[in-house]
């Protein structure tokens, strides 16, 4: 960009979760290809995970900072993201993200060649745009929520009065959702929100949203208009402040090409996919925070044989909560006998990729919003298995649009049995009655993996960005 002033400068501060590392870095990568500067800040861990692939022709207008987290009681040593620790314990970790208060702060006082121009912020940093705001420096909240969800959650007044208290507040329809829906909690969602001890960290996660969303000049969320224009609209309304979508980000898994001859896990599991038939294979991961009992497990693991289909299924190998020594363990002779029919990986494995697989017929999903976004680029079903946060409401929300089939649960406790996982990826990947879905999802990868589309929304909002940059924040 030959003018200088034509450039933004936008830092980027995402939670330290990889399913908000990510999509920040993959919109810090879009703003760079449009010729603008990118300071992305994470710490060391979380970078080295995700950041270190900053394609080279970018890397002279995407800085990475590096912040290293201050040690916090309770908190493992090597935790850096939700990833690496019990969900139980996300406010510890929160605890330590507070504490990045200062060197943000720091940071953005001195930065002044050139000054940064906008600051996009997360959900779980409530006292960032105050600060922003001091500094002259514009706010946007980056929503990696649906319009639905935030919705649900609600306006900044009701967030920051923590309205809700008690679980069961969240299993009916709020007051300020005109809409017909079934877009609410089951309690057993729900409360697994309840099991973290909130005061530990001092500030709920309501008061957090409420505070980040309050005090941003704009708010952009990574959605698709088309598919929940009647919560788009809701949402705007309830802010009462710009709101823009940036489209779904759709994932490039052409970009990594070169780098795809030395992923051995990759190779691997394509190998296999490439053995199967068209649209036969079951992908089961259930994102990077949710995990199972060891009941869970075993009737998760059981269903999956009962399917008869060829699956490979993603899990997360982490400590159970208060039992930090012992790994869940998958039933006796479980391995063998789906042997060839089954892979299980307990790795990190390059998802993307196994979804735009012509193998993969299916999706069994926690419903996390960046799985549901990949599924739908390429048109996968899914399976929906909702744990915590807001992958519930994505369920009612998806299962409202037709693109999935829940696995059916009690609504207190959560309990299902295998034959129920058994029946749902059936009628979800085979059955001749779920055609209808599997239609309905083909459909949205028009939608969602529209690439034009999605490029264009970037760039409106890159002009939203130019237009109103400090100014605005006065
Ligand atoms: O082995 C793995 C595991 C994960 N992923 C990627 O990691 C991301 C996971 O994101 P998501 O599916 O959204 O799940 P979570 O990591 O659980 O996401 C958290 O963040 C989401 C966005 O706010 C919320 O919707 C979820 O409920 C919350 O748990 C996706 O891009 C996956 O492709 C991989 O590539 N390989």
């Amino acid at each position: 960009m030959e003018n200088e002033k034509e450039r933004l400068h936008v830092v980027m501060f995402p939670w330290l979760a990889m399913g908000h590392i990510i999509p920040f870095f993959h919109l810090s990568k879009c703003l760079a290809q449009r010729g603008h500067r990118v300071t992305f800040i994470s710490t060391p861990r979380n970078i080295e995970r995700v950041v270190n692939k900053v394609p080279s022709d970018l890397a002279p207008l995407l800085h990475i900072v590096s912040f290293p987290l201050t040690k916090v009681e309770n908190l493992p040593n090597d935790a850096e993201s939700s990833m690496d620790i019990p969900y139980q314990k996300a406010q510890f970790l929160k605890i330590a993200f507070d504490l990045l208060e200062i060197p943000l702060t720091n940071f953005l006082e001195s930065s002044s060649n050139p000054k940064p121009d906008w600051i996009v912020y997360d959900y779980a940093s409530h006292w960032l745009p105050q600060i922003a705001g001091k500094l002259g420096v514009s706010r946007a909240f980056f929503s990696l929520f649906t319009a639905a969800t935030m919705s649900f959650y609600g306006p900044p007044w009701a967030l920051l009065n923590d309205e809700r208290s008690i679980p069961e507040d969240y299993t009916v329809i709020p007051k300020w959702i005109p809409l017909e829906t079934k877009v609410v909690y089951r309690l057993h969602e729900i409360k697994k929100n309840f099991e973290a001890p909130v005061d530990e960290s001092g500030t709920s996660d309501g008061v957090r949203f409420g505070a980040s969303i309050d005090g941003s000049d704009v708010i952009l969320f990574r959605n698709c208009v088309e598919f929940e224009p009647e919560w788009f609209s809701l949402v705007s309304e309830l802010y009462q402040k710009p709101v823009i979508s940036i489209g779904v980000l759709p994932p490039s898994v052409v970009e990594n090409e070169k780098f795809d001859s030395n992923d051995t896990t990759w190779l691997g599991i394509k190998n296999w996919l490439d053995k199967q038939n068209q649209d036969s294979v079951v992908y089961v991961a259930l994102g990077t925070e949710a995990t199972l009992n060891q009941e869970e497990l075993n009737e998760l693991a059981l269903g999956l044989e009962k399917c008869g289909l060829p699956f490979i299924w993603v899990l997360r190998d982490q400590p159970i909560h208060n039992q930090e020594d012992s790994r869940l363990q998958l039933p006796d002779g479980y391995e063998d006998r789906v042997k060839n029919r089954g892979v299980i990986y307990k790795g990190w494995v390059p998802q993307t990729k196994i979804l735009s697989h012509s193998s993969v017929g299916g999706f069994l999903t926690h419903c996390g919003w960046n799985s549901v976004i990949e599924a739908l680029c390429f048109g996968r079903v899914l399976i929906m298995f909702p744990v915590l946060n807001d992958q519930g409401l994505n369920t009612r929300l998806l299962q409202e649009k037709g693109v999935g089939v829940e696995i059916p649960r009690n609504e207190k406790d959560g309990f299902f049995t295998s034959d129920s996982v058994a029946e749902a990826v059936k009628f979800g990947v085979v059955s001749e009655e779920g055609e209808l879905l599997r239609a309905n999802a083909r459909q949205m990868s028009g939608l969602f993996g529209d690439r034009k589309r999605n490029e264009e929304l970037i760039d409106d909002c890159v002009g939203y960005l130019m237009e109103n940059r400090i100014s605005i924040s006065k």
